[in-house]
């Protein structure tokens, strides 16, 4: 099975390793210290005590790899319009891509079934070009369960988690896609294959569309913010306006607000990666993980209030530190 993960950073390096060492024919996009790093010395795994060491082949130039079986998109969701024409040498007629990405996926209104279907959103794709150009048709789901760092370049320290939920946006159990969990199974993942992978893709976004923003804006962490007050009835006001927009959608939420915030505080002491985006000064993954909501609420005519002002307030906070 040929997989090329396209932006082989924290995430992507984490699957390019287990992947890898699982048997698939692994290519590595990435790019600076960290791909000359890699490409010397091989790409490290830190997971607990044990190091796994993969040496995939590694480019930043996708044209010398050719057509793949998968494409796993492993950016930062903002980047993915940037690579669209140099992504198009991995497309064969065959390919999947796999959207391995917090937020809203380009594909989203495809094979959906409301009056929204075959639309594409403005601030998560604009113009449509990831729709037109990479082509809903191809795209496999995927929610990104675990946590896992950079530590220094070439190398991935795992802080938690396994799990990569992935589902067809028709909910149909193709033959792609359980091979690609059986092939993500095989390399120690979770995988379950789900009927309704827009489901999941709320839940996890539920957490990101406020708990990134208030961390950015306050620098607290995870547990910090679930446990004090002010904190947590801002959080809660915009997952609610979040909740009633995803349900005007069809989505359905197997747990409640005050469950999804409790199982956010008792991940503890961990800064979201919008707060460490902020700290590293790396652009801010705010378009495809809050802006989005927002265009959501439009869209369903559902006002977002709360949403609007932390938007407001952590597009300044990025834009005075030049990251978005
Ligand atoms: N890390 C985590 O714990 C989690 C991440 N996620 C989500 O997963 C997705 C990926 O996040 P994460 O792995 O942390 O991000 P990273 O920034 O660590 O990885 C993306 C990698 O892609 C590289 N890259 C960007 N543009 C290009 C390009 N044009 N050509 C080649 N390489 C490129 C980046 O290089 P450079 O650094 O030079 O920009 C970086 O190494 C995001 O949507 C994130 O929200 C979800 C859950 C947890
Ligand atoms: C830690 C968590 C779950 C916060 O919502 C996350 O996904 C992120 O940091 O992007």
């Amino acid at each position: 099975m040929k997989i090329c993960i396209y932006g082989a950073g924290a995430i992507g390096g984490y699957l390019g390793v287990q992947l890898a060492r699982a048997g698939a024919d692994v290519s590595l996009v990435a790019r600076g210290a960290h791909l000359a790093a890699m490409k010397a010395n091989g790409l490290r795994l830190l997971i607990g005590d044990e190091e796994r060491v993969a040496h995939p082949r590694c480019t930043d130039n996708p044209a010398e790899l050719g057509p793949q079986d998968f494409v796993i998109i492993c950016l930062k969701a903002h980047s993915i319009t940037g690579v669209i024409d140099a992504m198009q040498p991995l497309l064969g007629p065959k390919t999947r891509i796999v959207t391995a990405v917090n937020g809203i996926p380009y594909w989203y209104f495809y094979k959906h079934g409301n009056e929204c279907e075959g639309s594409a959103l403005e601030s998560i794709d604009p113009g449509g070009r990831q729709w037109k150009e990479l082509g809903p048709e191809r795209a496999i789901g995927c929610v990104v369960y675990p946590a896992t760092e950079i530590e220094a370049p070439g190398v991935i320290r795992h802080v938690y988690g396994d799990r990569f939920p992935l589902g067809e946006p028709s909910g149909e159990k193709s033959a792609d896609v359980e091979a690609l969990s059986a092939m993500f199974v095989k390399a120690g993942l979770q995988a379950p294959v789900l009927e309704n992978i827009r489901d999941e893709i709320w839940l996890k976004l539920w957490g990101n569309v406020c708990f990134n923003p208030i961390s950015a804006l306050t620098h607290a962490t995870l547990d910090v913010i679930g446990s004090d007050p002010g904190t947590r009835a801002v959080a809660k006001s915009m997952m609610v306006e979040a909740q009633t927009i995803a349900e005007r959608f069809g989505i359905r939420f197997r747990v409640d607000v005050e469950r999804r915030i409790e199982g956010a505080r008792k991940v503890g002491a961990h800064k979201t990666s919008m707060l460490q985006d902020l700290e590293r000064s790396r652009p801010m993954e705010i378009d495809p993980l809050v802006t989005v909501v927002q265009e959501m609420g439009t869209l369903s005519k559902i006002p977002t209030p709360s949403i609007d002002i932390v938007l407001a307030l952590v597009a300044q906070r990025a834009k005075i530190a030049e990251l978005y």
